[in-house]
């Protein structure tokens, strides 16, 4: 056993053998113990090889789903080592086989992977400066193809995270890429050649259409990747039937960074509200997922995203999105199960859901009738009914089948007469056997005898402890229980033949049955997936349509002209929480007006002004209805942002270092149609070093036209003068020692900035507000002598930097000064006003 064993072991090295014996998988040595340490099982051992115990660790195969599960999240690689061979007739161990391998990227089973769940199979083919790349989703049956340079390598892959990822064994990148889940292969594979073949035997003459020709390491990746995943899943991908080429030109781009900032699809607190949280109400989980990847791959303008906000706009007006809602809501996860039926490793209880799933389609098709007069109506056209097939699953397929087919139970009554027939056999055994008791107890005079069954034991005579007779001659003794003997004779041990035989014969039928019925469903999943990612589609565009009426949202109109105009535009998940209180504000951006300089006290809404503009652009290339009051949009390549500080001290980076990284990524790439909002850059450095910077990032930006949101709380910048420029502020006053936030974007610098009002606010202790009060005033007072950066000095009536709230209030010393008359104070008086003053100051 071990010799074979250790056959099977060689034959995936790197993966952890789970190795089939009876009802357990065993896992032996190294992956023993692995195992035993990630899953938390017992480690033991089981035999002897050199003298020495083999370790050993095992879990029954009826819970083997949740320990595959936890070891592929863990990002483990895991053999299936099963038995092939016929235990009856073999001689020596029964014939083992590897069935597949389950590998973080490639994973299908519905049992490992959660519905919102996309792992993701990345191949890289570098070369030159270039690489390309080359996606799957095994369990959606999607293939994704695109060219980039390597320099963007990195920001891909935070943008879009992979389970897994393979380059040829050679490529110099895999060490710069540093990535746990990046493994070096044959580099043969990712030859011309060699994945040009794989290709072909895919897509054969249809390799052309998909218009990625001029991208050959793309398709070299692809190659590798199918030739890769076979090998892992062992057999063909059928479910992979097209290449989908991702087109930088076609996409509105956002880095990772505005990803995380914009707080889109993870928040930056632990369980936080996003952006997809706030628009998840879609009904299937195909339409979850997809709605996800709308989010991570916005449209730039153009007929595909006018399309979706011309369906959208349709399932807004007359009756809404709720009917068709309604109709989605029996649909299942259909896709990943055309996906399990392609690869022939569907369930009984997938089958169902596919029937269900096809039950809905009439429904669905029914309330799509009433857009006869838009193009939503061509999604009638792209759903199917598969009439044939669902009747052949409503015959085939019990109401409520078994997870598994192990037990049978699964194919309908009157489906198939052979299979009735034993089936029958097996159901009147109950018969057969209540009369074989009757007789056996006339027989034998003895009343408690009884005949039962059980899995482990069979069948059996069984009389209690309390009968103290003779037990018959021809029963032979089987088992003993604490209450009870258990007996077998030729007549019970005949019925238990034939039962057991029509039981395994029908079990084979079964099973044969079933994959009848695969072979049957196989010819239709690819029309069955094209109406699925129609459903999936269906299912966003009505959730979007919901979302702009349930939140008030309005059309954006998708313009030409490079300007942005917003009208009372909100921010959708601050308003979500806070309700009708949200203060809405205007932007206006043109051919003229490229920078918003916004100053403002701290905590004026500075931030969720800025965020919120990028979130309406954002939303409106999605398709999505937007929260403003009207949106006027030209075309925009890109969106950057510069938010907030956050170390990256795992990468070695500190706060001011990520800072001015992502500020010269954008000063790079930003281009007169990006959307740049930059917020308080320069901060993380000394006051005058920071102001530089801000100043100069500043005027390169004005220079290349990019619509830029600039907060800061540098008041030196409002100085900045340019016919682009203009100055915003955020209001807020101050009444009875507190700071008033009016969340209003008015035009101008802020006049105060309330810093240390906000401080008291946010409970510093009052003593060290006080302090600080003072030490403002000196600054304040030396403010003359600051080193001006300005290119021309600053104008005498420029207010000074900051002026704070107490400013007005005069110091408790000076109050005291004040108070007192020197005229009418004795010298004792006087001395312990300058005692006291000392002790104020
Ligand atoms: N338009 C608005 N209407 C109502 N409340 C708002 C609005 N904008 C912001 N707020 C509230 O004010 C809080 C602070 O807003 P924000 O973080 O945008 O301020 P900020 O000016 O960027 O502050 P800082 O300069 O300290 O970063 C938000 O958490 C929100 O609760």
């Amino acid at each position: 056993m071990m010799q074979q064993y250790f056959g099977l072991k060689a034959e995936c090295p790197d993966a952890l053998l789970f190795y089939r014996m009876g009802d357990f998988y065993e896992l032996f040595y190294e992956d023993a113990q692995k195992a035993s340490t990630l899953l938390g099982i017992t480690l033991t051992s089981r035999g002897h090889s050199a003298g020495e115990p083999i370790p050993m660790a095992g879990v029954p195969v009826h819970s083997v789903d949740g320990y595959l599960g936890k070891l592929v999240a863990l990002g483990e690689k895991i053999a299936i080592g099963e038995q092939i061979g016929d235990p009856a007739t073999s001689k020596g161990p029964v014939e083992r086989a590897i069935v597949r391998v389950l590998t973080p990227g490639t994973i299908v089973d519905g049992a490992l992977l959660d519905s919102h769940q996309e792992p993701l199979l990345l191949a890289i083919c570098p070369e030159g400066p270039s690489c390309g790349l080359a996606w799957l989703d095994a369990a959606g049956g999607r293939l994704m193809l695109r060219e980039i340079p390597q320099t963007g390598l990195t920001d891909l892959l935070a943008r879009r995270p992979v389970a897994e990822i393979i380059l040829p064994e050679d490529a110099p990148l895999k060490t710069s890429l540093n990535n746990k889940h990046a493994q070096g292969l044959d580099k043969t594979l990712f030859q011309t050649r060699r994945s040009q073949a794989v290709l072909e035997r895919y897509f054969g003459e249809r390799l052309d259409s998909f218009g990625c020709n001029d991208w050959p390491l793309a398709l070299r990746a692809a190659g590798a990747l199918l030739h890769y995943a076979e090998s892992q899943l062992r057999g063909s991908l059928a479910q992979i039937q097209h290449l989908e080429p991702e087109r930088a030109e076609d996409e509105l781009y956002l880095d990772a960074t505005a990803y995380r900032a914009l707080e889109v699809v993870e928040s930056l607190h632990e369980q936080g509200p996003t952006l997809l949280s706030l628009l998840q109400k879609t009904r299937t989980p195909m339409g979850n997922r997809l709605l996800r990847r709308w989010l991570l791959r916005p449209l730039r303008q153009g007929p595909d995203l006018l399309q979706r906000q011309q369906h959208v706009s349709a399932l807004v007006a007359g009756q809404g999105p709720e009917p068709l809602q309604k109709a989605l809501q029996g649909i299942a996860d259909a896709e990943r199960i055309l996906t399990r039926i392609a690869l022939r490793s569907a369930n009984p209880r997938d089958l169902a859901q596919l029937r269900s799933t096809l039950q809905a389609l009439p429904a669905l098709h029914e309330s799509l009738q009433r857009f006869a007069q838009s193009p939503l109506h061509d999604y009638r056209e792209r759903i199917g009914l598969f009439a044939e097939t669902r009747l052949l699953l409503e015959n085939a397929i019990v109401d409520q089948p078994p997870m598994t087919q192990r037990d049978g139970g699964y194919i309908q009554t009157g489906y198939d007469t052979e299979l009735d027939r034993l089936q029958a056999l097996s159901h009147n055994l109950q018969d057969v056997l209540r009369n074989l008791e009757q007789e056996e107890r006339q027989r034998t005079g003895i009343s408690q005898l009884k005949i039962q069954y059980n899995r482990v034991h069979g069948f059996y005579i069984e009389i209690s402890r309390s009968y103290q007779g003779p037990i018959p001659d021809d029963y032979r003794r089987r088992q003993t229980t604490k209450n009870a003997e258990r007996y077998i004779n030729d007549a019970l041990k005949l019925i238990e033949d034939q039962a057991l035989s029509a039981e395994s014969l029908a079990l084979s039928r079964e099973r044969l049955l079933f994959t009848t019925l695969l072979d049957a469903l196989i010819p239709e999943v690819a029309a069955l997936q094209n109406t699925m990612t129609a459903v999936a589609e269906l299912d966003v565009l009505s959730t979007l349509a919901e979302r702009a009426i349930s939140l008030n949202w309005s059309a954006p109109q998708l313009v030409a002209e490079n300007s942005l105009h917003i009208l009372d535009g909100r921010h959708p998940v601050v308003e979500a929480q806070m309700g009708s209180q949200f203060v809405p504000n205007d932007l206006h951006f043109d051919g003229q007006q490229r920078m918003h300089l916004i100053t403002g006290p701290n905590m004026g809404g500075k931030s969720t002004y800025m965020r919120q503009s990028a979130l309406i652009v954002l939303l409106a290339h999605i398709g999505s209805w937007v929260p403003a009051r009207e949106a006027i949009i030209g075309p925009v390549d890109q969106i950057f942002t510069r938010i907030g500080a956050a170390d990256d001290l795992a990468g070695g980076r500190s706060t001011f270092m990520v800072e001015m990284s992502e500020t010269a990524r954008i000063l790079h790439l930003a281009t007169a149609r990006s959307l740049v909002i930059l917020d308080e850059i320069g901060r993380g450095t000394a006051t005058y070093d920071g102001l530089a910077i801000a100043w100069a990032t500043a005027e390169a930006l004005l220079e290349r036209g990019a619509f830029t949101l600039f907060a800061t709380h540098y008041f030196e910048l409002t100085e900045l003068e340019n016919p682009k420029l203009s100055n915003l502020h955020l209001d807020a006053f101050a009444q009875n020692d507190q700071v008033i936030f009016l969340h209003r974007v008015e035009e101008g610098p802020a006049a105060q900035s309330y810093g240390l009002a906000v401080a008291s606010l946010a409970g510093i202790p009052e003593k060290v507000v006080s302090t600080a009060r003072v030490r403002l005033q000196l600054l304040e007072n030396s403010s003359s002598a600051r080193p001006s950066i300005l290119p021309n000095p600053a104008p005498a009536q420029n207010p000074p930097a900051q002026i704070p709230l107490f400013a007005a209030t005069p110091h408790p010393a000076l109050e005291l000064l004040e108070q007192m008359d020197p005229n009418n104070i004795s010298p004792r008086e006087a001395l312990a006003v300058l005692y006291q003053l000392k002790e104020l100051l």
